[in-house]
């Protein structure tokens, strides 16, 4: 049986929502090996992030190289990065393993406005990893500050999309869940053409950690040889699962059900 491996190079949620630990949940439902390269833990929960540690960059260094020297990742995504020495050091060992189907999640602030990436940090993400990656998946105030437009509707979000993919990225895949609208979009641009990927919006305010489980189930995708349009379309049933199949545990903002996608497979039957 050929095993399917996934790495993450992300932060610590102490909460369980969001980071790492919804990395390595979605991969173990999607069917594949998950693996983590930690960069920072964040001690969080649904109220919000009561305190961030970065480890130091050699820390870092030597968690990606104890894979790349035993375990070969068929896809790699990264997360909360914090800083421009983490992002140089995490581009350059990618590059060293020459590792392929990398996912940047180019995470910024948390659902409380905490910050999880500094702010120094954007020229490096923009000048070391957009280059290197297979996707980028910002919301659409990160992909603001990425392009450096504003984006009010769909037409600006393609005009951003066009900006990033300049930027180097082989995939840029803006998210809606920033939106007011009724229905969810998310919005592929492959370089040539525009793939929206849309649902029904869930009225719910347990969203925590939406965006590292969509990107996740998007890089189990790729590790299994999917193409980018069907590996984003499968994370996008997954998060919809995920979010309408929510736990309601804690007081703030609740993370989503991982095991949902599964459940509903099963009962499907
Ligand atoms: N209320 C919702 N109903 C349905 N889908 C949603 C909802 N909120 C977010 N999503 C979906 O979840 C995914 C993540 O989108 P979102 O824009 O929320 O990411 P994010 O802001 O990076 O998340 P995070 O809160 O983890 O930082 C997208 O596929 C989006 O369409
Ligand atoms: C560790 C971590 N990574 C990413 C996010 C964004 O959801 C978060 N809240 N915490």
């Amino acid at each position: 049986m050929k095993v399917f491996k996934a790495l993450t190079i992300a932060g610590s949620d102490s909460g369980g929502g969001a980071g790492i630990q919804a990395d390595v949940k979605t991969f173990q439902e999607l069917g594949v090996y998950g693996m983590t390269a930690i960069t920072a833990i964040t001690a969080q929960n649904t109220t919000g992030v009561q305190g961030v540690y970065p480890l130091s960059v050699e820390g870092i260094a030597k968690q990606i190289d104890s894979i790349g020297t035993d375990l070969t990742p068929d896809a790699v995504k990264t997360g909360m990065l914090f800083n421009s020495e983490i992002i140089k050091v995490v581009a350059e060992k990618i590059t060293q393993y020459q590792w392929s189907n990398l996912v940047i999640d180019p995470v910024m602030i948390a659902k409380g406005g905490s910050p999880l990436l500094q702010a120094e940090a954007i020229e490096a993400l923009k000048d070391y990893l957009l280059p290197i990656a297979t996707v980028i998946t910002p919301n659409i105030p990160e992909a603001e500050v990425i392009s450096g437009i504003k984006i009010t509707n769909l037409s600006e979000r393609k005009e951003a999309a066009k900006l990033i993919y300049n930027l180097g990225a082989k995939n840029v895949m803006i998210k809606g869940g920033h939106e007011e609208t009724d229905q969810m979009i998310d919005l592929l641009y492959d370089g040539n053409r525009f793939f929206q990927f849309e649902s029904k919006r869930i009225a719910t305010k347990n969203t925590h950690g939406t965006g590292c489980t969509f990107s996740a189930a998007i890089t189990a995708e790729l590790a299994k040889g999917k193409n980018i349009v069907d590996s984003i379309s499968v994370a996008k049933h997954f998060i919809q699962a995920a979010i309408e199949d929510d736990l309601r545990i804690g007081t703030g903002h609740g993370p989503t059900n991982h095991w949902a996608y599964n459940k509903r497979g099963a009962l499907c039957k």
